[in-house]
């Protein structure tokens, strides 16, 4: 699905109301009566105190119209206009004349208001701004927002989180909404999904308001919600008289002295995925753990017990998995560089094959072309250095993954896949797989993949889709703080029958 930015939804908008000749107003009434269906429907009459606060541009308008149908409903309301500008929007004007036809007459908030009372027990509309926030808001307008935030009142927002914009970080941190509910027209927003900016919605929620489908489909966006619509039209299916040799030999380099579980873990996630052969190299004191763990992968062993100090591989990988457990000897650094200048294969360079990167960076030409690079977000920021917001980090690491022609994954709740100017936000997942070895896992399907034929790019959105996957799937019977890095592995092959699963199963399983 695409995010769109604020200016691609206005001109959304915009081409909506000329194609089928409507009024803006209309458009308000179709987006609020969503709204409204969607809590009457949850609600069905219940007499729970409704507090509405509206702002007075068109975010505001839509609560408006809320607030008269839930009204006409025999709701429990109370409206406030949060009076933040005189530049009120016409189609605000109009609803608060329709309002007061129907005898609700809004409070009025300004600087000088005192904060009216809200019940933990209350629900809280938050219409107070929209995709329109363009400045830090007035510290009185601060204050309400953090004053509804303290009621702990269930907050339902429309759009977005007031005080939240779309496209930069919050001016003043506790100026957001904290949101129990995000209502959101359309299409998702980018904010919804990044560390910083994400904690303000607690759950989110697309409410279709018949936009402009030609619109939708011929816009291209900078960023893309990867669900199983998406990553389905990428498996690559195994054929019939295939053998082994069809699906790639992948090889994965790595482990030092106590990290021969990481590669182990990469090694049996990439044949869990589907590689053909999958070869390991790894230092001499790793050699009898891993062919007895996995008795499927050949094992190479470096000169060294401990640490690997020279890379050979004896055959053209189709792809190398490089960096999970190495460690960073000065020897093992100079292997890697040497590795790095004379392979072609495509590489995932995870782990202190990063960090190494990070701190030597004339080593960055050497990678080869269109590899992908896989860092958490401390990797990540050894790697382009600091950053002050979420945006400003992804400007910088696309601009890293350009100048070396690599796909930088961005790993976290919503790992972001950075090719060619473009982000893949992937979807699954949960914090239960933040546990150590994680990591090793994602590596080693990525790598798996692409020994199949998936391109890099392919192989980073599916595998990140699939690695979430198997953790869902995994928690959902062994919860998240018991979960493993190994029961991933485990759950790899329900996560690729779980894209298949008919839709007509999925109702048949919540009935
Ligand atoms: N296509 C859709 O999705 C539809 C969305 N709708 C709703 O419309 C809002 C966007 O409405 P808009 O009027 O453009 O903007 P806001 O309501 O968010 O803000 C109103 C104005 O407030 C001014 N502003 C911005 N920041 C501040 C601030 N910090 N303090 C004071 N005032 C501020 C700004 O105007 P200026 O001229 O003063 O800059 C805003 O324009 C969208 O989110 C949806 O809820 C439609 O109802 C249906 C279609
Ligand atoms: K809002």
């Amino acid at each position: 699905m695409k995010i769109f930015s604020a200016e691609q939804i206005y001109q959304a908008d915009k081409s909506t109301i000329q194609k089928e000749k409507i009024k803006s107003e209309e458009l308000m009434e179709r987006a609020a009566t969503q709204l409204f269906e969607w809590m009457h429907s949850r609600l069905r009459g219940t007499q729970v105190k409704i507090q509405l606060f509206c702002g007075i541009g068109n975010n505001g308008g839509d609560g408006l119209v809320l607030a008269r149908k839930l009204n006409e409903h025999g709701y429990s309301i109370k409206v406030y206009v949060v009076n933040y500008s005189d530049k009120r929007s016409e189609d605000f004007l109009l609803n608060l004349e329709r309002l007061k036809d129907g005898k609700v007459w809004p409070d009025f908030i300004n600087e000088e208001s005192e904060l009216p009372k809200i019940s933990p027990n209350d629900i809280v509309v938050d219409a107070i701004f929209g995709i329109g926030l363009n400045r830090a808001p007035d510290e009185w307008v601060g204050n309400l927002i953090k004053h509804i935030n303290n009621s702990r009142a269930f907050t339902l927002s429309v759009d977005v989180p007031s005080g939240l914009p779309v496209d930069r970080g919050p001016w003043e941190p506790s100026y957001v909404i904290n949101s129990s509910y995000v209502l959101s027209f359309q299409v998702p927003k980018l904010v919804f999904f990044l560390p910083r900016t994400g904690v303000y919605v607690n759950q989110w929620e697309i409410l279709d308001i018949g936009l402009d489908q030609d619109y939708i489909s011929n816009t291209e966006t900078d960023f893309e919600l990867i669900g199983r619509p998406e990553v389905l039209p990428m498996y690559r299916p195994r054929l019939k008289f295939s053998h082994k040799g069809n699906y790639g030999h992948s090889v994965i380099v790595g482990g030092s002295y106590g990290k021969i579980g990481a590669v182990q873990l990469a090694a049996s996630s990439c044949l869990s995925v589907g590689s053909g052969l999958v070869t390991a190299f790894i230092p001499k004191c790793g050699y009898n753990s891993l062919q007895t763990a996995i008795p499927e992968v050949m094992v190479l062993t470096g000169s060294r017990e401990k640490n690997i100090s020279g890379i050979e591989i004896p055959f053209e990988p189709s792809v190398i998995g490089v960096g999970v457990g190495i460690g960073q000897d000065d020897d093992t650094i100079s292997a890697f560089g040497t590795f790095l200048k004379k392979m072609d294969s495509p590489m995932v360079i995870d782990a202190d094959g990063l960090n190494i990167l990070s701190q030597n960076p004339e080593m960055l030409s050497d990678v080869p072309e269109l590899s992908v690079l896989t860092p958490h977000p401390k990797e990540l920021e050894r790697l382009i250095g600091h950053w002050s917001s979420d945006f400003e980090k992804l400007e910088k690491a696309k601009t890293f993954a350009a100048q070396y022609n690599l796909i930088v994954v961005i790993k976290g709740a919503h790992t972001v896949t950075l090719f060619n100017g473009k982000g893949y936000v992937n979807t699954t997942g949960n914090p239960g797989m933040a546990t150590a070895g994680s990591g090793d896992v994602l590596t080693g399907m990525i790598t798996g993949l692409i020994a199949q034929g998936y391109s890099t790019v392919e192989a980073s959105i599916f595998g990140v889709y699939l690695h979430g996957l198997a953790g869902d799937l995994a928690a959902s019977t062994k919860g998240y703080e018991a979960l493993k890095a190994s029961t991933l592995v485990e759950h790899i092959g329900s996560a690729f029958s779980e894209l298949f699963r008919q839709p007509e199963m999925e109702q048949k399983d919540k009935s």
